[in-house]
């Protein structure tokens, strides 16, 4: 057992009628790590997800959980995976601590049910039935029950979808609670924050295919290699330090629209930009950078949206005063 992966998913091919939903995927989540899955709607994530919890059967290629073949081995991966999956509705009138119950009842070495359910906060709400629970109490008690089996992977399927800001970003902290008590997570998402927050690596799937699979900074930086700095000197800029600005290897294009400057360069074009201005004793005013994240990467990449690319935003396009300095 030496080396073996968490997942390992080798050539999944899917097909309903009509379509085809996953072709040839392919990649590897290593044990320890939190791996998202990402795609538009319809990209084949829980397909995927399905296959890899051996809840669906593939047309062709394998799945692996340490391992373990889900289809022929479902005993032995049951052990060792939890799954909580987007459609997870229990009967409503099932109360809390009937539902941890009636799940523990599952697993032949279940854990200890009171510190999951304190850790979740859901120990106050161990009588409530399940229609009475909020969306966030009910994530909550989908991940206790995923867990309750005391699994060594889970796969976590739109975990904060429908919740507010403050509940998903303590879902969040769970998550990495879990990655810390030494669970491996493959969590699907849609949301770009989240994959870039929490995962290790990320794979890309469009259209049934994994279209990139990479850390979120190597995405963002594959895909968009820019910063855009904007800011209005208190003080005019002579043409000297104009041409200093210019001149800086990190700059590829300075705009000027009335009194504010729009500097569009490398990751790093900020570091520049300020040492020039501290050394003309200039002052920046209003200093605004706009580095790309994992949503602007995954734009690119899924090739959803046009304007990922576009360097220097609406202003140039909307102002009748610009004046540009490009280097190239
Ligand atoms: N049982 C089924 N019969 C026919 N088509 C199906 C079936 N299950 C899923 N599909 C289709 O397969 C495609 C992939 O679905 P899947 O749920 O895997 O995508 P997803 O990436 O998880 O999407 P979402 O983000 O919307 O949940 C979709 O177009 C879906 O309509």
């Amino acid at each position: 057992m030496a080396n073996v992966e968490a997942v390992r998913v080798e050539g999944l091919s899917k097909s309903y009628p009509g379509r085809s939903v996953l072709r040839d995927v392919s990649f590897g989540v290593d044990v320890g790590e939190i791996f998202g899955l990402v795609g538009p709607n319809g990209a084949g994530k829980t397909t995927t997800v399905e296959c890899v919890s051996g809840l669906r059967r593939p047309d062709g290629g394998s799945a692996r959980v340490l391992g373990l073949d889900p289809r022929t081995q479902r005993d032995e991966v049951r052990r060792v995976l939890g799954v909580q999956l987007q459609q997870s509705a229990l009967p409503d009138k099932l109360r809390v601590a009937e539902a941890i119950e009636l799940y523990s009842a599952c697993h032949r070495a279940p854990v200890e049910p009171g510190p999951l359910l304190t850790r979740l906060g859901l120990d106050a709400h161990l009588r409530t039935p399940y229609a009475k629970l909020s969306g966030g109490l009910r994530q909550r008690l989908s991940i206790a029950l995923a867990l309750i089996g005391a699994p060594r992977v889970v796969i976590l399927d739109e975990l904060t979808t429908g919740l507010d800001p403050q509940a998903r970003r303590n879902t969040w902290s769970l998550v990495e609670e879990i990655r810390d008590a030494g669970v491996t997570v493959l969590l699907v998402t849609h949301f770009m924050e989240e994959a870039e927050r929490l995962c290790d690596r990320v794979a890309v799937l469009d259209g049934g295919r994994i279209v990139a699979l990479d850390t979120p900074q190597a995405l963002i930086e594959r895909v968009i290699r820019h910063q855009i700095v904007r800011f209005r000197p208190r003080t005019p800029l002579t043409p000297e330090m104009r041409a200093d600005l210019a001149a800086l290897p990190q700059v590829r294009e300075l705009t000027e629209i009335d009194d504010r400057i729009v500097i569009t360069g490398a990751p790093d074009v900020l570091t520049g930009v300020t040492a020039v201005l501290a050394r003309a004793g200039v002052i920046a005013e209003n200093l605004r950078v706009d580095s790309p994240d994992l949503d602007d990467a995954y734009l690119a990449l899924t090739d959803t949206d046009t304007d990922s690319n576009s360097e220097t935003g609406t202003d140039a396009a909307t102002d009748t005063d610009v004046r540009r300095v490009g280097r190239r």
